[in-house]
């Protein structure tokens, strides 16, 4: 795939503490939250990627392999891993840690597709910044 530089570049990583007012009835990670969380990081990836205005138009399945218990750290993870005309898909993936031993797995991972617009929010080309 070209662009092999700038997907180096733009891939972006942000921790969260997983606090308990982001769990559930069963004190793990809201799903819906992971989601917010891997939109957001998807659309900074998408946004690093392009310097151009980008917006969600799909995600593909979203797989929770693990559960993620408060008193936890995660980390997501955005890389581009496509790129057309006028779209992109970015893979987010979600790692957790224990915050006191060494031990690290990945417990989530999905794809969100994003569109370039111009100012009257309609589609344009891609042109990544050399
Ligand atoms: C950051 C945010 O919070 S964004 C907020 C949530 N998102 C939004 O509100 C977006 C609402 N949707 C829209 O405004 C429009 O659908 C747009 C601008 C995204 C796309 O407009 P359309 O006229 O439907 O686009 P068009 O059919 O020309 O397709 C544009 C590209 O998107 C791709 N595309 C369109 N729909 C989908 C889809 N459901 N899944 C994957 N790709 C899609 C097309 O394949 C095309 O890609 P390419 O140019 O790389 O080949």
């Amino acid at each position: 795939m070209a662009y092999e530089e700038q997907i180096e570049k733009s891939v972006t990583r942000i921790f969260k503490a997983v606090f308990p007012n982001t769990v559930n009835h069963y004190d793990t990670l809201f799903g819906g939250t992971a989601m917010h969380l891997m939109d957001e990081v998807a659309f900074i990836t998408a946004t690093r990627f392009t310097k151009m205005r980008t917006v969600t138009v799909s995600s593909d399945r979203i797989d929770f392999k693990k559960p993620i218990p408060h008193g936890t750290i995660i980390e997501l993870v955005g890389t581009v891993v496509h790129v057309g005309n006028t779209s992109l898909k970015v893979r987010v993936d979600i790692y957790v840690e224990q915050m006191y031993i060494e031990h690290r797995e990945h417990a989530i991972s999905g794809t969100f597709t994003f569109v370039a617009i111009d100012e009257n929010k309609k589609p344009v080309p891609i042109k990544v910044p050399a």
